[in-house]
C-alpha cells in the first residue's frame, strides 16, 4: 500500500448542553452552566462560592440549538468524506441524561427532533443519487456490554466478538454481522433493530439509561474510472458511536446488575481518558489502547487516520457541577488530538459492481467471515492503493 504524506488535523470537539429538567426544578437546583454561543465559551459557576471557571472551543451549543444545525454543522462533514473514501467518526459522550442518545438517535416519530444516525442515513442515499458512480453500502452494529463486544443485529447476538489486529495492522471485529443495504430506509431499519437489541434500563437519572457502547458501523465503497482509465474502489466507514454514561453510582443509585454495568462502563470510560491524556501528553510514550474493547475499537478514531467529531454532553443543573467540570477538562483535552485521515483510493484488478443494478450496486464478491471496521484498504481486490489530494 502506498501511502502519501497525510497532513495532520485537530478532531473536532464539540459541546452540547441540555437544561435543567422539571426534575431539577422541582429539587430546587439552579444553572451552573452558561453559554456564549459567539466566543463558544463555556462557564461553569461554583454557586456556592461565586467563582467560575471558563472553557473555550470551536464549538458550544446551548439547550435551544435544533438537531439539523447540529447535523448539518458538525457531522455532514463527515459523512461526506465517508462518500469519498475517508474513514469519518462522531462520538457521543457524557453523563447519565445529558443528551448523548438524543443527539445520536433522537425521535424516531418527529422529523425536527431526529439525530444524527437518521440524517445521516438520509444524506448518504441522497448523495449516492446525485452520483454516476456505483455504491455498495454496508451495516453493521456492535455493542460492548460488560467488557463483552456483541453484535446487535443477526442471529448470534450472545456471542462474545474477538476484536483483534490484522498484520497490516487494522483492527478487525470477528463474525461480525454485515448486511448490504440499498436506500435509507433499509440502512435505518438496521439501525431501529439493533437499538431494539441493545440494553436500556431505567435509572434514578434517566427511564431510559443506555446501559452498552453502540457501534454503527456504515462501510460506503465506490468505484470509478480514473484518469489512467482503469477501475478504482474508494472506500470509508462512517462510525456512529453512542457511549454508555459515565455514572457516579450513588446518584444513579443502581444496584445488582445495573450496579456491575455501571462499574464495567466506568471502567472503559477511565481508559477513554487515559487514551486522551497520552495522546496529548508529551511525555507519554505508550497509548493504551489496548485496555478496553472501547479504546481498542476506536484507535482509529482517536489519534488515527479518521476525521473525528466528539461529542461532549453536559447537564446544566447545579446537581450535575462534578461531572460537568470532569467532562470539561476532558473536552479540553481531547481538543488537541490529532488525527492524520487518509484517502482508501484504490486500483482494482477488474470492475467489481455490477453495471445492472440501480443506485447502490452490490458486490458479487463472496463475503468474509470477518468484516473490518475500520479497513483502509481490500487485499481482495486492490492491486495498489495511492492517495489523492
Ligand atoms: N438537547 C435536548 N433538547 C431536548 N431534550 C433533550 C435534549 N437532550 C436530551 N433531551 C431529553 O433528555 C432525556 C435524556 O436524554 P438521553 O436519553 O439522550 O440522555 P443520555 O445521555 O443518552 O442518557 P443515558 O446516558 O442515561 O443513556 C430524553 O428524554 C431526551 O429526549
Amino acid at each position: 500500500m502506498l501511502k502519501a504524506k497525510q497532513s495532520s488535523e485537530p478532531i473536532k470537539v464539540v459541546i452540547r448542553c441540555k437544561g435543567l429538567t422539571q426534575r431539577d426544578i422541582e429539587s430546587k437546583a439552579r444553572e451552573a452552566v452558561t453559554v456564549d454561543q459567539f466566543s463558544c465559551e463555556v462557564r461553569l459557576h461554583d454557586l456556592a462560592n461565586g467563582k467560575c471557571k471558563k472553557f473555550t472551543f470551536e464549538q458550544v451549543y446551548d439547550e435551544d440549538s435544533s438537531q439539523k444545525q447540529v447535523f448539518d454543522e458538525n457531522a455532514a462533514d463527515i459523512v461526506q468524506g465517508v462518500l469519498g473514501g475517508y474513514n469519518g467518526t462522531v462520538i457521543s459522550y457524557g453523563a447519565c441524561s445529558s443528551g448523548k442518545s438524543f443527539t445520536m438517535s433522537g425521535s424516531q416519530e418527529d422529523e425536527e427532533l431526529k439525530g444524527i444516525v437518521p440524517r445521516a442515513c438520509k444524506i448518504i442515499f441522497e448523495k449516492i443519487e446525485e452520483q454516476e458512480k456505483k455504491y455498495l453500502v454496508k451495516a453493521s452494529f456492535v455493542h460492548i456490554y460488560q467488557g463483552e463486544t456483541r453484535n446487535l443485529i443477526g442471529k448470534n447476538k450472545n456471542k462474545s466478538l474477538k476484536i483483534f489486529e490484522t498484520s497490516d495492522g487494522q483492527i478487525q471485529v470477528k463474525d461480525i454481522k454485515t448486511v448490504r443495504v440499498r436506500d435509507a430506509e433499509s440502512l435505518l431499519k438496521v439501525y431501529r433493530a439493533g437499538l431494539r437489541n441493545s440494553y436500556i434500563s431505567s435509572t434514578r437519572m434517566n427511564a431510559f439509561s443506555t446501559r452498552s457502547h453502540m457501534f454503527f458501523f456504515i462501510t460506503i465503497e465506490s468505484e470509478e474510472i480514473g484518469e489512467d482509465d482503469k477501475p478504482y474502489i474508494r472506500k470509508g466507514v462512517l462510525k456512529l458511536v453512542d457511549l454508555a454514561p459515565a455514572e457516579r453510582t450513588r446518584k444513579t443509585g443502581c444496584t445488582g446488575e445495573r450496579l456491575k454495568e455501571a462499574n464495567s462502563v466506568n471502567s472503559s470510560l477511565s481508559v477513554f481518558g487515559q487514551v486522551v491524556s497520552a495522546l496529548t501528553s508529551k511525555k507519554s510514550t505508550y497509548i493504551p489502547y489496548r485496555s478496553s474493547a472501547l479504546t481498542t475499537i476506536l484507535r482509529d478514531s482517536l489519534g488515527g487516520t479518521s476525521k473525528t467529531v466528539l461529542f461532549i454532553h453536559i447537564n446544566k443543573s447545579s446537581y450535575n457541577y462534578d461531572e460537568v467540570l470532569f467532562a470539561l477538562k476532558l473536552a479540553i483535552r481531547a481538543k488537541l488530538i490529532k488525527n492524520k485521515p487518509t484517502l482508501s483510493f484504490c486500483a482494482i484488478q477488474n470492475r467489481f459492481l455490477s453495471s445492472s443494478q440501480s443506485s447502490v450496486k452490490m458486490n458479487s464478491r463472496r463475503s468474509r467471515g470477518t468484516e473490518d471496521a475500520s479497513i483502509r484498504c481490500s487485499k481482495l481486490y486492490c492491486t495498489k492503493c495511492t492517495s489523492r489530494p
